[in-house]
């Protein structure tokens, strides 16, 4: 019988110990560290303590505990009669309940971090895998800052942007490849919100990561990220949300022999949904026309049009299902600077009016008032694409010390493409600078 109880208790651990470390793995995945450590005891612990924020409670707790089962361990060898065995359970007792004293700060900082009440940290100390899998796997369990790994010589901010209910949050932990059977970072640690009526400017140099930003963005090419728009997450409701977002590619996807009207007919029966009648939909068409300045070419056919209207008419299909989110990969190329401004003072007032427009040109100091902020990316040491910079234009100038956006690229471009080298430096810069506003904040 005493066998028998035994054997449910062994079990009993063991499921408690697997379920812990799965509850643990998924705890590293969303902290940035690696699940591998939730398998090795101490290590483990340490390591949760690094998602916590309490690096030093958390290498207190690993030396307690080590001691105490070393301790532990002498102790089989002491007689169980003599004053020493009583002497030494004492000291392990001791290094025991110091040991959970800092696993309760562990616990607790791991609360903060995940915006919890201080209460969760009662469970942990009661329902130890139960909790560790809610904070693990459960969606809305998010961790508000990720743990800073150096790699690379490059530091990494790890700080998660905060959901904006009126806008997009970004947070793309890396995207990553696989190249000759190794695994190649082309994004990591990008992590920014941009409120609802901003008009956000993409710079970086060539092969910076900007293409493969906004394609992980819209959920085109999924990366390791989390993105939301209002408050829905992009990659779960990709199918309900793809309206939402309108994409602008560089080379307009039209049929030179069609008419404007067509073409906008065409793009109101692909864009809106089955549930919309005719007369709504040829309404809407007459709509977006007249809201593009194409009313009276509506006949025209596309292959006729002017190099400005064109684009205007390939925004405008986008329009058509009145996305929220507005993406456009260099809507000025071939334009002169009097058309591509005319261009972007539309963009400006799509944005005025409760849009999000991000827009990737390589000549931005010419329409540079008319934009809020910047996200500039730049490529690191081991030529991953990175976040140098996301803020205000203003605040921008300032943090490279430039006076244009041309020079800006000019100081994070590598040397061998004429540029100053210097993108590891504002990369590094700038995590601290968002890490340490988010410890202040
Ligand atoms: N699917 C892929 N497989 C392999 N490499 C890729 C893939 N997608 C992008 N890359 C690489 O990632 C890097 C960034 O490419 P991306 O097209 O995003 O840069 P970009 O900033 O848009 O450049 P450009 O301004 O020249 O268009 C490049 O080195 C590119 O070769």
């Amino acid at each position: 019988m005493e066998l028998q109880n035994n054997y449910v208790v062994d079990t009993a651990q063991t499921f408690s110990w697997i379920l812990y470390t799965i509850g643990l793995m998924g705890i590293f995945k969303k902290c940035n560290v690696r699940r591998v450590w939730a398998f090795i005891p101490f290590a483990r612990e340490y390591h949760l303590g690094l998602c916590a924020n309490r690096e030093s409670d958390a290498r207190t707790y690993a030396r307690f505990s080590v001691i105490g089962y070393v301790i532990y361990f002498i102790n089989v060898f002491v007689d169980e009669k003599s004053n020493a065995y009583f002497l030494v359970l004492i000291v392990y007792i001791a290094f025991e309940i110091a040991a959970m004293v800092y696993l309760v700060r562990i616990t607790i900082g791991l609360c903060e971090v995940f915006g919890r009440k201080k209460s969760w940290a009662a469970l942990w100390f009661f329902f130890e895998w139960v909790t560790a899998l809610i904070f693990g796997y459960n969606k809305k369990f998010v961790p508000q800052r990720t743990v800073v790994r150096i790699k690379d010589g490059v530091v990494v901010s790890g700080a998660r942007a905060d959901a904006v209910d009126d806008g997009l949050t970004v947070n793309i932990n890396s995207r990553t490849i696989i190249d000759l059977f190794k695994k190649k970072y082309l994004l990591k640690d990008i992590h920014l919100s941009i409120p609802k009526g901003h008009m956000v400017l993409l710079l970086g140099g060539s092969g910076a990561g900007k293409t493969t930003f906004l394609n992980a963005v819209t959920g085109y090419e999924k990366a390791d990220a989390n993105i939301l728009l209002d408050n829905h997450d992009i990659y779960g409701e990709y199918e309900k949300l793809k309206y939402d977002i309108g994409f602008v590619p560089q080379q307009d996807l039209m049929r030179s022999n069609d008419t404007v009207y067509l073409t906008l007919h065409d793009a109101a029966s692909l864009r809106l949904p089955s549930s919309v009648s005719y007369r709504a939909k040829k309404k809407r068409v007459n709509e977006v026309l007249e809201e593009f300045g194409l009313g009276a070419i509506r006949n025209s056919l596309v292959e006729k049009l002017s190099g400005g209207q064109r684009k205007r008419l390939s925004i405008a299909m986008e329009f058509i299902s009145d996305p929220s989110l507005f993406i456009l990969d260099e809507p000025d190329s071939g334009l002169d600077g009097v058309v591509a401004r005319g261009l972007f003072e539309k963009l400006r007032s799509i944005a005025d009016s409760g849009k999000i427009v991000v827009v990737i040109t390589h000549t931005p100091d010419r329409v540079i008032d008319l934009f809020d902020d910047v996200v500039v990316l730049a490529k690191d040491s081991s030529r991953c694409g990175r976040l140098a910079y996301y803020g205000s234009i203003e605040d921008s100038y300032k943090f490279f010390g430039k006076n244009s956006m041309e020079e800006i690229l000019l100081s994070i471009n590598q040397k061998e493409e004429g540029g100053e080298g210097l993108a590891d430096v504002y990369i590094e810069r700038y995590a601290q600078l968002i890490s340490k506003e988010k410890e202040v904040g």
